[in-house]
């Protein structure tokens, strides 16, 4: 017994040999798709996310290139970068690495990308395309937990989604998505009273908050889908998610690991975006 693990590494590798194909075509058509990377300041964290993203752009054939200045850049100047980038032909992407220091105005920096070179889909214009249902890109790591759903044929419609989690980049719009797959969504957050009479009639359950062990057993109803997007360092240096894992594993139907679960998707449909915007462009010339 126990829960299907849908693993996101494997879904990635797939995905991305045939965003490969795409890749190809494009180069023999004369677009190489490229993703301009702005990553401020040393975060470990954030440079291993960035690792990741080139090694993905490697596999799929995507060009990459890494701007890593210093975190004491003004904000006039990461504009006048992203400016650059705006402007260049053979950058199709653009994705500046959140957190920002302090200092820097981070909705005035999101505001500041083109929407059409926008491949988190973190811009306004793109989250206003997202809620009406219009055509722009899909914020990457919610598309990668609807891939993730899909390719397991798990259905979505008229079933209930409780999404724990509200932040502008996971929470919110995994509930967005969900709803346009027709679920009933439910979101959960710091003010909820009793979360556990809530996250227990999920059918699906995405956890997204970033504290380890968050969503034990007893939080979910037997059968449950529980997605974890959740990414926090233990204390010995590991990798854990939001999710008890091996207790969960014992009562859910699906359960999603980390590491290798929605982190590879995630980056996955950032090539997925990259990729379209290439299309585009080709298609407009
Ligand atoms: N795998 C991937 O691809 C990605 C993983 N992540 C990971 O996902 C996690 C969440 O990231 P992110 O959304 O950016 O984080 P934020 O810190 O921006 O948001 C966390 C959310 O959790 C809620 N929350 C915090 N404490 C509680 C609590 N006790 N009860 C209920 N809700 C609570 C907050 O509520 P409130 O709004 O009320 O403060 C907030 O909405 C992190 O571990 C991050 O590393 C993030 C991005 C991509
Ligand atoms: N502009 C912007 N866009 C983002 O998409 C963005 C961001 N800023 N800031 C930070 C968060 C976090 N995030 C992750 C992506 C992949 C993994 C991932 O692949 N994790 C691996 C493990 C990686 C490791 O070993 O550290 C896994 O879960 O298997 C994790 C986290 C994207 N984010
Ligand atoms: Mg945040």
């Amino acid at each position: 017994m126990g829960a299907e693990v849908i693993s996101g590494k494997e879904l990635a590798q797939a995905t991305r040999q045939s965003l490969k194909e795409r890749t190809e075509e494009l180069v023999s058509q004369g677009i190489t798709p490229g993703l301009g990377v702005i990553l401020v300041g040393n975060d470990p964290a954030s440079a291993s996310y960035v690792r990741g993203k080139e090694k993905a752009c490697l596999e799929t054939g995507i060009h990459s290139e890494v701007d890593r200045p210093d975190e004491s850049i003004t904000e006039e100047e990461l504009l006048g970068k992203i400016d650059t980038l705006n402007n260049r032909e053979d950058i199709h992407g653009i994705l500046v690495q959140l957190p920002l220091p302090s200092h820097i105005d981070e909705q005035k920096v999101i505001m500041a990308i083109d929407p059409s070179k926008d491949v988190d889909g973190f811009h306004p214009y793109n989250t206003g395309k997202m809620l009406t249902g219009d055509d722009g890109f899909l914020p990457c790591t919610p598309f990668g937990i609807i891939h993730m759903l899909k390719s397991r044929n798990i259905p979505i419609e008229g079933r209930h989604a409780v999404v724990v989690g509200r932040s502008n980049i996971v929470g919110k719009p995994a509930g967005m998505l969900l709803l346009k797959e027709n679920a009933t969504v439910t979101f959960c957050h710091s003010r909820t009273k009793d979360m556990r009479s809530h996250t227990k009639q999920a059918d699906i359950l995405i956890a997204a908050v970033g504290k380890e062990k968050f969503i034990s057993a007893d939080d979910i109803k037997a059968g449950a889908v529980v997605v974890d997007v959740g990414v926090n360092r233990t204390s010995d240096g590991k990798l854990a998610g939001d999710v008890d894992f091996e207790s969960v594993k014992e009562k859910a139907s699906f359960i999603t690991p980390v590491p290798g679960g929605v982190g590879p998707m995630t980056i996955t449909m950032l090539m997925y975006n990259t990729v379209i915007s290439a299309e585009k462009r080709l298609h407009a010339t």
